[in-house]
């Protein structure tokens, strides 16, 4: 057993069944030897169909399929196009005539050597079609390429970033960047064993996507700290219309090779992987999203400009629609990609309009009469505030819960609870998903345990209105600048 086999069949088995213990130390040897998955491949059925592809909701019962691939492409004139569609609609070598026009529009494909542009058939045989060549109207977003990456791929690599103390793979995505066409054929297309140039500091792997067209050999082998993968797309039909498109994707530190083309033209799509932020997020600055699109930035610009609104500043509070699991130190930082929905959208419209705004936990009413054990005093000067945390919490756990019973529930909370009682808070809507915030003792009749939930909720502190910013947006310098979505005079 090697080392990275050792140590993982731990069962009673193990003594029993020599047999089964072999395959346990094997799948342990896999799990322990894999840091991180370093691959990851699937295939697409074609199906030419007009029906939408995506009419159902779901994928639970529906394979995602892709129609027929079309390519066009540039001669090299520049004064044409030609167009192919993949699978070739004539079966047999007549079907390959517009794959040969493709070949004799390419040029020789070059690979990187100590950061030059090398030409050496020896190494690597293949033609290529730089992307600004050729369009296609293949995506590997819709077929779910991207999303398998994300979800296999990107928690490898979604450590600390570069220049960014925290970022959590949440606020991450994947953009799938269209490199070349490439035709490997017979005889002798190749790509002898290399690891590929990153395209700069956020790529982090390639995905190739082979095109139904027929060949035999052309294996693709995939290599990474000992493990192999190898992709075999030759002779992948079972019948003669059993056409698909078939794909790997792999890191960029992971060797890899092209073996040789032995019949037919292998075309593939090569795309460099990035992880970015994700694209399209609402909280991007500058935003992504029009939010003038959005009833609600119109109603907040229209207020932030009149006096008789938070003249002196002030605080507004809206609790979250959604759940989220907000009982968590870490989603101070997490939790503002992570919103949906209104919540996103309230948060964005103050983020850009007036950039003061956080989450904050708030607690549940204190006031219940199930803490009946412990007095609630009515003429409390905090009687009916809200308890609102300084940020989003962990659960705390307090053993106060005092043994004479003289501390009040709300002592005990507001003590353990980095918090504050507010009155000052124009809140909208109620508190919506509780979650467990606070856990302490208390004696009444018998020990116990109490637990007090709180909601998750977004403040924004309005500045006055003689502020820099409320100034700024009058004068129409706002963060967000109006260039759609003007909302219609009721
Ligand atoms: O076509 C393939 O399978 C891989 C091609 C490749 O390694 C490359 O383009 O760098
Ligand atoms: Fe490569």
């Amino acid at each position: 057993m090697s080392s990275s086999e050792a140590g993982l069949a731990h069962s009673s088995a193990e003594d029993d069944n020599p047999e089964e213990t072999f395959f346990l130390s094997k799948i342990g040897g896999a799990v322990s030897s894999h840091k991180s998955v370093f691959c990851c491949g699937g295939s697409t059925p074609i199906v030419a169909d007009d029906d939408s592809r995506f009419d159902c909701g779901t994928t639970d019962k529906k394979q995602l399929t892709s129609p027929p691939v079309i390519l066009r492409w540039d001669l090299p004139s520049g004064k044409a196009i030609r167009k192919l569609t993949l699978p070739p609609i004539v079966k047999g070598e007549e079907g390959q005539t517009a794959i040969k026009e493709l070949l004799q529009d390419c040029s020789p494909a070059t690979f990187g050597k100590n950061g030059e542009e090398v030409l050496d058939e020896a190494y690597r045989k293949a033609a290529k079609l730089d992307s600004s060549q050729f369009s296609t109207n293949f995506n590997p977003h819709d077929v779910g390429i991207i999303d398998v990456i994300t979800q296999t791929l990107l928690p490898g690599i979604a450590k600390p970033f570069p220049d960014t103390e925290s970022i959590w793979e949440e606020h991450l995505g994947v953009i799938a960047e269209l490199y070349k066409l490439n035709i490997y054929s017979a005889p002798s297309g190749k790509f002898r064993p290399h690891v590929d140039t990153p395209r700069g500091a956020t790529q982090f792997g390639s995905l190739v996507v082979c095109l139904p067209n027929p060949h035999q050999g052309g294996q693709l082998r995939v290599a990474h700290h000992g493990l192999e993968m190898e992709w075999d797309w030759s002779n992948k039909r079972k019948t003669e219309d059993d056409e698909s498109i078939e794909w790997a994707a792999f890191y960029s530190d992971c060797e890899h090779e092209v073996k040789e083309v032995t019949s037919g033209h292998r075309v593939t799509l090569t795309y460099n992987l990035y992880v970015h932020e994700r694209v399209g997020g609402i909280m991007r600055d500058p935003p992504t999203l029009d939010l003038s699109s959005m009833v609600l930035y119109h109603r907040v610009k229209e207020a932030l400009a009149s006096p008789a609104f938070m003249k002196d500043g002030g605080t507004l509070g809206f609790y979250c629609r959604h759940a989220y699991a907000h009982t968590n130190d870490y989603h101070n930082e997490r939790l503002p990609m992570a919103l949906k929905g209104l919540d996103a959208v309230f948060y964005a419209t103050f983020y850009h309009l007036v950039h003061s705004v956080g989450m904050h936990a708030v607690m549940d009413d204190l006031n219940d009469e199930q803490y009946s054990f412990s007095e609630v005093d009515s003429n409390d000067e905090d009687y009916d505030a809200e308890l609102v945390a300084t940020g989003l919490h962990g659960i705390q756990i307090s053993d106060e819960g005092g043994d004479d019973g003289s501390a009040s529930v709300r002592e005990i909370v507001k003590d353990a609870w980095r918090s504050k009682w507010r009155k000052d808070i124009h809140w909208f809507g109620e508190p919506g998903h509780q979650e467990i915030a606070i856990v302490h003792l208390a004696y009444g009749n018998q020990p116990s345990i109490v637990w007090h939930y709180s909601s998750a909720a977004i403040l924004v502190t309005i500045p006055g209105f003689n502020s820099k910013v409320r100034k700024e947006l009058r004068e129409g310098r706002g963060p967000c600048q109006e260039t759609a979505g003007q909302e219609k005079a009721a």
